[in-house]
């Protein structure tokens, strides 16, 4: 086939590739995250701009690694120093072993006359081995030492930062980038320590080639410049190509997932979806393929070009060394040490332009990294501030008014309400109408953006905000299903904080635990213990069933893990919930996935709570449930529309009493068999 012929059946593989992709996926696939905001930039990266980025990327290393461990980092600096001071030091010896075999004489005397050059050739040898072993020790002790640092220090950040700012969208993103930056961190270790190494191995091999002739330094940077240039136009051709197909390989890798996918098995095989399918990908696949074929014909020439550059580079410096002794300008030793030092340097500078084009890459994960830390430390959740001394007899909301970033409508606005001590407040609504915002602002998660909460008349910004937290539990609808065993699942409910630079330890049940305290018949108040928070939570069936009870991994994706049911795991969150033994319980659809007989328990030890002088927040569209509680607060679009007890609203007739008669209603006349 013509190379034209052959183009165009490329091209049309390619299109039938990309159509496939249009057909199934629309265009474009395109992540939503951070990771993909440095699309192109390695593109951009010119051989030029690489050496202009070198200081600032070794800069930026060193004050990693000077913060992570300075022992560590001064030993690698002395190593590599060393090493360079026993390159140079290795190279002249070899000239004078050179110079001695190169004498006029016999040729034992010759060779007597130069061990002892050669025996420093050899102990330089074993120093620069010696050197290379300390610096790869103190590299390994440095670099997981900055991943850690940077990692402990992104989270501490992270997991204090207002939780509106973790939802905010940029902030998100930028996140998921960093996230990369604290292994960034330690690449960048590697690369400074290579990009160090190669500097100190040219400045060796430099400073012997300008001893030996002044003009053989210029000819060494002459044979690697088409190298550098050849490896800078490699790399920057396949990013880019990595980038235009990046969309395409995303749709290849999705048809190929769902082809071996167990949730798509039924539809690949009933409805021939399979067929369908595998068409799609074997076009995809073929224009991957037609694209991988040209980007190594294009690096095929381009390695031709450079290596041919390279080596007229190679046979011009070697001709300058022949005419240098020719000459007599240089004698023939001092030539030989010449070739054996351009071999190095030449290997030396390929090495600097590699490290740097890859510490350039983990440069712009280290900067999202940065402004992640930054953006967490300037919106952390403030630290100190008034002690909460007793659990208010009333939090009462004037105004209150919170939006969401990316929303036009606030979804709460300007809502006054009272929440007394010990009672059951009911917050309903239609969906979407603002109760979990609300509660969330309640609970102290969020900032009203208008409006103050007062806490037994105390503005709750003048609050020490952990203490307001400390005060809450959170038993919402969407609950963390940890990974953990049944008792972390519970305990994780009240873990004791970090102490004296301690490991958080989760705390053992407190006095009084299990049976002692809360038998079977002693439902209500609240239990002390983990067994007693989960017997009031009749969590403690569901342990019963376990393989091995409070030990049982409560995550399926594990050897031996287990997987809960939804109304299991809500039994286990109710239970983390007591176990907080907070004062003010906040339960978001809290029976939303329990049976019958168990929303009704739940709800009765709601009641309880309450009874021993808890403060409830309840929030649930079961309206039969909110017969219990003692004010009910009906919102809509985030406005505060009605309030009362359940027998003024249902009297009042408005939104509350009509819902409350639809559900009703479901239950006498529902569906019939006709
Ligand atoms: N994290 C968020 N980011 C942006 N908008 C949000 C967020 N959470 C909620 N909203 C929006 O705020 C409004 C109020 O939501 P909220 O969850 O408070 O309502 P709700 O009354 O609890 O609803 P439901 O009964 O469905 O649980 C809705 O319009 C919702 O789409």
């Amino acid at each position: 086939m013509t190379r034209r012929g052959r183009r165009d059946q490329a091209a049309e593989t390619i299109a039938a590739g990309v159509e496939s992709g249009q057909e199934l996926f629309g265009g474009k696939l395109d992540w939503d995250d951070g990771y993909f905001s440095h699309r192109g930039a390695a593109v951009e990266l010119s051989l030029t701009s690489t050496f202009r980025r070198l200081p600032q990327l070794v800069a930026a290393s060193a004050r990693l690694a000077w913060r992570a461990d300075r022992v560590a980092l001064a030993m690698v600096a002395a190593a590599e120093i060393g090493r360079g001071v026993t390159g140079a030091f290795s190279l002249l010896a070899t000239n004078q072993v050179l110079i001695q075999l190169f004498a006029a004489g016999p040729t034992p005397g010759r060779v007597r006359a130069a061990l002892p050059a050669l025996t420093a050739v050899a102990i330089s040898g074993i120093v620069t081995a010696l050197l290379r072993a300390a610096s790869a020790v103190a590299a390994g002790r440095l670099e997981p030492k900055v991943e850690r640092a940077a990692e402990v220090a992104l989270m501490t950040k992270v997991s204090r930062v207002e939780q509106a700012t973790l939802e905010d969208g940029d902030f998100k993103r930028l996140l998921q980038s960093a996230r990369w930056g604290t292994d960034a961190a330690r690449r960048m270790i590697g690369n400074a320590i290579g990009i160090a190494t190669a500097l100190v191995s040219l400045a060796a091999t430099g400073t012997v080639l300008t001893v030996l002739h002044p003009v053989l330094l210029p000819l060494m940077v002459l044979i690697t410049l088409p190298q550098a240039w050849g490896a800078v136009r490699d790399a920057r051709r396949r990013y880019a190509s990595v980038q235009r197909w990046i969309d395409h390989n995303r749709q290849q890798q999705e048809v190929e997932w769902h082809l071996g996918n167990l949730g798509s098995g039924p539809e690949i095989r009933v409805h021939g979806a399979g067929k369908y399918l595998l068409h799609h990908y074997r076009r995809m696949a073929a224009a991957s393929e037609a694209e991988e074929t040209r980007l190594v014909r294009a690096e095929a020439v381009t390695d031709l070009a450079s290596a041919a550059l390279a080596g007229l580079a190679a046979g011009l410096t070697y001709t300058v060394l022949g005419w240098l002794v020719w000459t007599g300008r240089t004698d023939l030793a001092a030539s030989g040490t010449a070739v054996l030092a351009i071999r190095i340097g030449t290997g030396a500078l390929g090495q600097l332009v590699q490290q740097v084009q890859a510490a350039y890459k983990q440069s712009l994960f280290l900067g999202d990294y940065d402004r992640a830390c930054a953006i967490a430390e300037e919106h952390a959740i403030p630290v100190g501030g008034m002690a909460v001394e007793r659990f208010p007899d009333e939090i009462r909301l004037e105004k209150v008014s919170y939006s969401y970033p990316d929303r036009d409508a606030p979804a709460v606005d300007a809502v006054s309400l009272t929440i007394p001590r010990g009672k059951i407040v009911a917050l309903v609504g239609e969906n979407g109408s603002g109760k979990t915002t609300l509660a969330k602002i309640v609970a102290g998660l969020y900032r009203p953006h208008a409006g103050r909460i007062l806490w037994d008349g105390v503005d709750d910004t003048e609050l020490d905000r952990d203490q307001v937290f400390d005060r809450v539990a959170l038993v919402s609808q969407s609950f963390v299903e940890w990974p953990f065993t049944a008792a972390a699942n519970v305990r994780i409910g009240r873990a004791v904080p970090e102490a004296d630079g301690r490991r958080p330890v989760l705390p053992e049940p407190r006095s009084g635990d299990a049976a002692e305290s809360a038998g079977p018949g002693a439902p209500v108040g609240v239990p002390d213990g983990l067994t007693a928070a989960a017997r009031y939570a009749e969590a403690d069936q569901v342990v019963d069933e376990l393989p091995k009870k409070w030990d049982t991994l409560l995550d399926r994706s594990y050897v031996g893990g287990v997987a809960l049911s939804g109304g299991q795991w809500q039994r286990m969150l109710l239970a983390r919930g007591v176990f907080r033994d907070a004062e003010l319980v906040i339960a978001d659809e809290p029976t939303s996935a329990l049976d019958a007989k168990a929303e009704i328990a739940a709800f009765t030890k709601i009641r309880a709570l309450a009874d021993r002088g808890h403060t409830v927040i309840l929030i649930t569209h079961r309206l039969a449930s909110t017969r219990l509680a003692d004010r009910i607060y009906v919102l809509d679009h985030g406005r505060l529309i009605e309030e009362g007890t359940h027998t003024e609203l249902l009297a009042q007739g408005g939104q509350y009493a009509t819902a409350y008669r639809m559900q009703a209603d479901q239950y006498d006349t529902g569906p019939r068999a006709g």
